[in-house]
């Protein structure tokens, strides 16, 4: 598991020349400042010994004046260098993050919660951003000013004063290292805590509606407080470890000022040092304030990082649940051939998919029906390669499914899945979400098919009506339908439609299947897949096959297998009772 270190020490290589650069600028800061308590120390000894004059005297001040000017320039110019640099380095976290989610597997997204990534996405990565940049470079910064503070006190003022100075410092850097370990906890705590509260929010916001209708409003608002009042108390908890510093700091500080004018108060009156050396030694020790604490901001903000790094980790090195070593960058037209395939899912025990045996040829739809839970979608989603069988095999087009590269074997599929999902964009931009090239009029004959262009042209503003969170709500049956279009237009080789039509009546039900019939003899070799609930969305089909408990039960046409007189020929009675019930 690469370090945060290692992560920071890639970066920084990568930016060595922003890095560099800011680092002559913050030597250049800390040259001058050095430079300060001498000039000073020198006017006050020429002060007493009346060799320093007026003309002088302004001349030293108006210098004094330029290095101020000059440490101010350069510290907003490092500033900018740098941050600019360490902000490349949460863009490149934040899109490696986004193209690993975007490989990701359902399975992935089982056992992960939604605000957690998104607490990943911006929060994390904004502690390891301020690592990268802030606890860098003040790190430098306080290294560099406490080398050339203590140099100068040492070889430029006074030995002695130097060593009886840094006698409480040992002191200072245990207590540092015992805060930081308490940071690193709180810091950690905090993090997680922010993401369950993250969490609440994308799933209340998600769920408003049931929230409302179940009247658990108040429920939730309660259990909302509580995740708040554990983030706010982890991060107080963080907060009160990071100003424990100061004292540190102040104590160390204080015995180091005391012991200073003790021994200096003494070699002052036994005439081995001046006045002006005395003051400039003290201006140097109050130099020493800025390192302390850059010290323990830096070692703050790195265990945050570490904090951070440690949570995002895991999720850029997830293992991919689907491989992507296909070779093949094109599906030809091609029988689907399942083999005993089976698959069951980790967290159950009775298989989803057992010794599932078909052949699909080109130009051909199946009917895919059957019970409830019986392994319809689980079915659609082996195709998809979402899931990979425990055993048997899916040949399509005489190769392998895993012998596709994934991108183009799901893109010659047309996925319609039971939720379909619009994006926040127009309706004419969601039908064309697989192919945004196509003109107005493809985007209005794939709507027709769908049977869902009388009722966009009744939208505000037709097909530029804005959907999804910030547009207009469609019904189930619109957006069920909308997605059909979507998936028409894009005209793969292998339509799915996983019980897309649940939410239509039955006319336009019929309508669509038509439709869709027409299509298919219009362009030879395309292939369906159509699950559904109700039978009436099958009988056409040219093969239909019964699901019960993830085994195939039934198979053959309409006709064969009502001559069969099993689940299907009942269940088609049934259905056809309830509708001629539903017409009377
Ligand atoms: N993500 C999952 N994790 C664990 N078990 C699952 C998961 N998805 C489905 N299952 C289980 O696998 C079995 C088959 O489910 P599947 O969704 O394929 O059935 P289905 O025939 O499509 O059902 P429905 O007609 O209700 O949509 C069921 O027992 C279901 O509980």
């Amino acid at each position: 598991m690469a370090t945060l270190s290692r992560l920071i020490g890639g970066f920084v290589r990568q930016h060595s020349r922003a890095y560099a650069l800011s680092a002559i600028m913050l030597a250049g800061v800390a040259t001058l400042t050095i430079w300060v308590p001498r000039k000073v120390g020198a006017m006050i000894d020429g002060l007493a010994s009346h060799t320093l004059g007026g003309s002088e005297l302004l001349r030293e001040i108006s210098y004094l004046l330029l290095i101020g000017a000059g440490i101010y320039f350069l510290r907003v110019g490092w500033r900018q260098i740098l941050y600019g640099a360490a902000y490349q380095l949460g863009v490149s976290l934040r899109t490696r993050l986004y193209t690993r989610l975007t490989l990701q597997g359902p399975a992935f997204y089982q056992q992960q919660r939604t605000g957690d990534l998104m607490a990943l996405a911006t929060n994390d990565i904004d502690a390891i951003e301020m690592a990268a940049g802030e606890a860098m470079l003040a790190g430098f910064d306080g290294a560099l000013t406490l080398a050339m503070v203590l140099g100068v006190m040492l070889l430029g003022v006074d030995w002695r004063l130097a060593c009886i100075a840094l006698l409480p410092f040992p002191l200072m850097a245990w207590s540092f290292w015992f805060i930081s370990g308490h940071i690193h906890t709180a810091a950690t705590e905090t993090l997680k805590h922010f993401s369950a509260l993250n969490d609440h929010v994308q799933e209340t916001l998600s769920g408003v509606r049931t929230l409302r209708a179940l009247g658990l409003e108040q429920r939730s608002a309660q259990h909302f407080a509580t995740l708040a009042q554990h983030a706010s108390d982890a991060s107080l908890r963080a907060q009160v470890w990071e100003a424990a510093y100061e004292p540190a700091v102040g104590l160390t500080l204080t015995a180091a000022g005391g012991l200073t004018l003790g021994l200096g108060g003494y070699l002052v009156w036994q005439q081995q040092l001046t006045i002006g050396a005395l003051t400039s030694f003290t201006m140097y020790l109050g130099q020493l304030i800025w390192p302390m604490f850059a010290a323990g901001w830096v070692l703050s903000l790195i265990e945050r990082g570490r904090a951070a790094w440690q949570r995002l980790q895991p999720m850029l090195d997830a293992p991919l649940v689907i491989d992507d070593h296909g070779t093949l960058a094109q599906v030809a037209s091609g029988a689907l051939a399942l083999q005993h395939v089976n698959y069951h899912y980790p967290q159950q025990t009775a298989a989803a998919l057992a010794d599932v045996t078909l052949t699909l040829a080109a130009g051909q739809t199946l009917g895919l029906v059957g019970p409830t839970g019986s392994g319809k979608s689980t079915l659609l989603r082996v195709l998809l390669r979402q899931l990979t069988p425990q055993s048997g095999s899916v040949v399509w087009a005489g190769q392998p499914l895993a012998s596709y590269q994934l991108q183009a074997l799901r893109a010659a599929i047309s996925w319609v899945p039971q939720e379909s999902f619009l994006f926040s964009a127009s309706i004419a931009e969601n039908i064309a979400l697989a192919r945004p090239d196509a003109t107005s009029a493809e985007i209005e004959q794939a709507a027709r098919l769908a049977d869902i262009h009388d009722d966009i042209l009744r939208f505000p503003q037709g097909y530029a009506t804005p959907v999804g969170e910030k547009g207009i709500t469609l019904s189930g049956g619109q957006r069920q339908r909308v997605a059909i279009a979507r998936a028409l237009l894009a005209d793969n080789d292998l339509l799915l439609l996983d019980d897309a039509l649940s939410a239509v009546d039955t006319g336009t039900e019929t309508r669509i299947l038509q439709h869709l019939e027409q299509l298919r003899q219009q362009r030879k070799g395309r292939s369906a897949i159509i699950a559904s609930h109700r039978l009436s969305a099958v009988v056409n089909a040219d093969l239909i096959v019964v699901l019960h408990a993830g085994r195939i039960c039934e198979t053959g046409s309409h006709e064969q297998l009502l001559a069969a007189d099993g689940w299907y020929a009942s269940q088609w009675r049934y259905q056809q009772l309830e509708a001629s019930l539903d017409a009377s």
